[in-house]
């Protein structure tokens, strides 16, 4: 796409020079705004005077009007040394404007200065440029300490570098600015102005990384959309719902056909979808993107799920890939997921797996600390030797909770035991329900979540209740492992068949191989055993309890051993319940729906198929025969 550059700052910085050859390089006409003054502007200058606001006006106006004409796009040197005049120079452009202020210190500019001897402009007028100007807070900034051919690379650099605009600098959003900026990406930062509540987040935010990079800043979104190169890339960070409608109600306005949108955020993956077709119709791309790995990972390298058009995730994959985390390969943590929300169903999954693994290491942790015997310490240890061999970032940091002390008590214990909850996990079970797949992990630690807020009714229910407990026969340790690892495994395949399931009812063709692989780095569930699963799924495609390797492990473990010494001790285990259960329901030839079928067709009429008969063949039996 054409485009006009205008290279700013004070005179005797080099816009002239880097102006031609920049200019030369790009194919692109070049204008000097100098050769556009009045002979009164030019006079005054010769006279030594500095011009003053009125003198620009004329002259900015009528570059604004040029400026507009220059639809094959141009290179502009102008000194634009104030936010107005800056204003006034692309009030009426049609195409797209890059700034680039040149820079250097004032000593440095004066002796150069005062070297030059054709110049009408006089060294001693310097220092009024250099008190009238107003460092623009966006665009490429080049300090010119180079050689020209030197400083012409670094603009071409920077001009090559795509450029992200990042609204809303919370926990993730900072942390992604600053990863961004880390690995050269231009970031221009916004975060709205709460009044008298949050203000300047935006500018201190800048200011406080100021010594290491460079964030143009803003809290008017308009300035910060206009500031932005186009065809724009914009990163939207808040919370998901209402907030983003708000965001995208707010940018629509100012945007323009071509631009793009990335939602980074736990957005419901039916939210995206329509975003994705409300913005299509105007020309804007639209990406669900979702991003793991809490504060840290998206600060060092999150696990990246873009799902939309193939054409954004064009524009937006450079970046994103060079954010994110690596797998053990060395390949980026991030791949096109597919059209529509993909992205965000991908997500949504992925914190449903979470919400499962959480579940499984709370529930271990109650059984062995309030069953067995075991103290928080010891705990830790028996994690941290379990851990050698699974690999999981959420044993991980569990067994760093577990040696927290807070002066000679362990913070653990002093937590309420309420959880709480954003959504994700329970949209999951609703997605399932939708598509009439099982669920029933991950369902299960939403429900124990949800338990978990009843507090005052569960005291009141602990004094009502004393279940005996017996105490003996406790699991070993080798037999504890093993039913975690189990039930591990099947919360894992619980979430990809839904995976898969989503796949073939919304047409996404989903690589569960690829998927298994973002998650091996950056996210939160990240494991051993997810990179076990990028194989697996490689070479598989059918339900992973159904893989030789996988049946193989599963079919001699013990659960009844853990799980009827916590039924034994009244020691609630949901999610090994539930995984368990779902192993043996799925294992079962014979299931109890037959009596289910009957029922339904005695009271109801509803029909049944009969093993005698073909598939297919509904049957009705009068149940209520005369006496
Ligand atoms: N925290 C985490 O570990 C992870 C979070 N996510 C997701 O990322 C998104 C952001 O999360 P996080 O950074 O933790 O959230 P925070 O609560 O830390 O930040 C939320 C941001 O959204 C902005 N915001 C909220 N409402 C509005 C609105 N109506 N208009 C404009 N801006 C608004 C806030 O601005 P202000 O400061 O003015 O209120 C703030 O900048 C969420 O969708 C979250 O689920 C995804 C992965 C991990
Ligand atoms: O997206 C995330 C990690 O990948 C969130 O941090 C996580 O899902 C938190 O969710 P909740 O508050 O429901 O536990």
């Amino acid at each position: 796409m054409p485009q006009t550059i205008i290279l700013m700052g004070v005179s005797g910085v080099g816009k002239s020079t880097l102006g031609k050859m920049l200019a030369e390089k790009l194919k692109l006409a070049f204008f000097d705004a100098d050769d556009f003054h009045s002979e009164a502007n030019i006079s005054k200058m010769n006279t030594g005077l500095p011009l003053n606001d009125d003198d620009r006006k004329l002259w900015l106006e009528n570059l604004a009007e040029n400026i507009k004409k220059w639809s094959d796009g141009a290179v502009l040197a102008c000194s634009a040394l104030k936010e107005k005049y800056r204003q006034t120079l692309i009030q009426h452009a049609e195409k797209p404007v890059k700034w680039v202020y040149l820079y250097e210190d004032y000593e440095m500019i004066k002796s150069r200065m005062e070297q030059r001897k054709d110049h009408y402009f006089k060294p001693e007028l310097l220092k009024s440029q250099f008190d009238t100007l107003e460092p623009p807070a966006y665009g490429i900034h080049i300090k010119v300490n180079k050689s020209p051919e030197e400083n012409l690379k670094k603009i071409m650099n920077e001009l090559e570098r795509p450029h992200i605009g990042l609204i809303g600098l919370g926990v993730m959003g900072k942390s992604l600015a600053l990863n961004m900026a880390s690995k050269g990406i231009p970031v221009s930062v916004y975060n709205r102005d709460f009044k008298d509540v949050e203000v300047d987040i935006a500018k201190n935010f800048a200011a406080e990384h100021e010594e290491t990079y460079i964030f143009p800043w803003f809290n008017d979104l308009q300035k910060f959309v206009a500031s932005l190169p186009k065809p724009r890339n914009i990163m939207i960070m808040v919370k998901a719902g209402a907030a983003v409608d708000a965001v995208i109600n707010e940018l629509l306005p100012v945007l323009d056909a071509g631009d793009l949108i990335i939602d980074g955020g736990n957005s419901h993956f039916k939210d995206t979808a329509k975003r994705i077709k409300m913005l299509g119709e105007k020309d804007i791309y639209f990406l669900g993107t979702g991003i793991s790995g809490g504060e840290e990972g998206a600060l060092k390298g999150p696990s990246i799920m873009p799902g939309g058009s193939k054409v954004a995730y064009e524009r937006a994959g450079e970046v994103l890939e060079k954010i994110a985390a690596r797998d053990p390969w060395g390949d980026a943590c991030c791949t096109y997921i597919g059209p529509e929300g993909s992205g965000h169903f991908v997500k949504m999954l992925h914190n449903g797996i979470e919400y499962g693994e959480m579940q499984l290491i709370a529930e271990f942790y109650h059984l062995l600390r309030f069953f067995c015997g075991m103290d928080t310490s010891a705990i830790a240890d028996l994690f941290a030797e379990w851990n050698t061999e699974l690999r999981s970032y959420l044993l991980e940091i569990s067994i760093d909770i577990l040696r927290q002390k807070e002066e000679n008590d362990y913070l653990l214990d002093k937590i309420l035991d309420v959880a709480g909850q954003k959504g994700t996990g329970g949209w999951s079970t609703e997605a399932a329900l939708e598509l009439g797949v099982p669920l029933d992990t991950i369902t299960a630690a939403v429900l124990a979540r949800n338990l978990s807020a009843f507090k005052a009714d569960r005291i009141k229910a602990s004094k009502k209740y004393h279940f005996k407990t017996v105490g003996e026969n406790v699991p070993s340790r080798e037999e504890l492992f093993r039913v975690y690892r189990s039930v591990m495994i099947i919360n894992h395949s619980i979430g990809f068949e839904l995976l898969r399931a989503a796949s073939k009812e919304y047409n996404w063709d989903l690589n569960l191989s690829e998927i298994a692989r973002i998650w091996t780095g950056g996210c939160i569930i990240k494991s051993g055993f997810m990179e076990e699963l990028v194989n697996i799924f490689k070479d598989h495609h059918s339900h992973l309890l159904l893989q030789d390797k996988i049946s193989d492990e599963l079919k001699n473990i013990n659960f009844a051993k853990v799980l009827s010494f916590a039924l034994e001790n009244a020691c609630p285990m949901p999610l090994t319940s539930a995984a368990a259960t779902y192993l043996f329901g799925f294992s079962s030839q014979q299931s109890s729906a037959n009596m289910i079928q009957a029922q339904r067709d005695y009271f109801g009429a509803h029909t049944f198929e009969r093993i005698d008969k073909n598939r297919g063949e509904f049957f009705h039996f009068n149940w209520k025969k005369p006496d």
